[in-house]
């Protein structure tokens, strides 16, 4: 299955996002992408206050409405990094969802784990104060396979890819808006360790850039394979990049290094 990764600067202008996503979407449906997979908050990111005015019911709203119309014209999988859904008044969710070819959600994640953190003198960062967490994962069946649905700050969670893994998930989305402080220290090894320990595919769709001042994301978009190989990474701008997910890769992993049989969870 070939896989398109898109890298965004998304800003505070919803319908400029959407264009520019729209652009690359319809690039990489022309150049073959089956599935396309957009980065964290990629419809929205600005101020905190403006993230109740642009949060959307799901579905139906404008933007996935916007994302069934391409995934139907063009006949492919889109995965929607995330958007801000409607909670109330005050909170919203941060929603990742998967669009089938005919236009169908059949993939819808609330981010679980909020990116609550102060980092002494370098960044602080409180989703919780504007974003309610979603409290169950997901599992989507796609043609490729079983694939396990996170967002970002869930990438420090190896709990839940392991439950992904062995409820028979052979492939992680990823999308992220993963800071540039703490994406030069973790984000390529913790992505390849998610993948290594588990013998899945991980798709790493990255927000890249500044998009308020002070906040700056560090992209560095990637696909990695079930032996922890990053077959394709994005160059240091907006950019999209490809990998075709070939289920050998997983097999010849699995077979080789039976790590995910061979646990004695009886034992600890
Ligand atoms: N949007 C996020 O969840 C950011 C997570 C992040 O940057 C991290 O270091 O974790």
């Amino acid at each position: 299955m070939k896989v398109a990764v898109i890298q965004m600067n998304t800003k505070s202008d919803k319908e400029e996002n959407l264009r520019k996503a729209e652009g690359f979407i319809r690039q990489a449906a022309d150049n073959g992408a089956e599935l396309i997979s957009l980065p964290e908050y990629f419809n929205y990111m600005g101020e905190e206050s403006g993230k109740i005015e642009n949060a959307e019911q799901i579905p139906d709203g404008r933007t996935t409405s916007f994302l069934s119309g391409l995934a139907k014209e063009y006949g492919i999988f889109i995965h929607a990094g995330s958007i801000i859904e409607k909670y109330s008044n005050e909170k919203s969710y941060n929603t990742s969802i998967i669009v089938s070819p005919d236009g169908k959600i059949v993939g819808n994640y609330r981010k679980i784990h909020l990116f609550d953190i102060e980092i002494n003198g370098v960044s602080s960062y409180m989703e919780s104060n504007s974003i309610e967490g979603g409290d169950s994962a997901e599992i989507v069946e796609l043609p490729f396979g079983k694939a396990g649905m996170a967002i970002c700050y869930d990438l420090r969670f190896p709990e839940l890819f392991r439950k992904y893994a062995l409820e028979g998930c052979n492939v992680f989305f990823l999308p992220a808006a993963f800071t540039q402080y703490t994406g030069m220290l973790h984000w390529e090894t913790l992505l390849r360790a998610r993948a290594i320990e588990n013998q899945c595919y991980v798709i790493a769709a990255g927000q890249i850039g500044s998009h308020l001042p002070g906040k700056v994301c560090y992209g560095n978009s990637m696909i990695i394979d079930p032996w922890g190989t990053v077959v394709a990474k994005a160059p240091e701008k907006e950019s999209i990049i490809y990998a075709e997910l070939e289920g050998e890769r997983v097999q010849s992993a699995r077979e080789s290094i039976p790590c995910l049989t061979h646990r004695k969870p009886q034992y600890y």
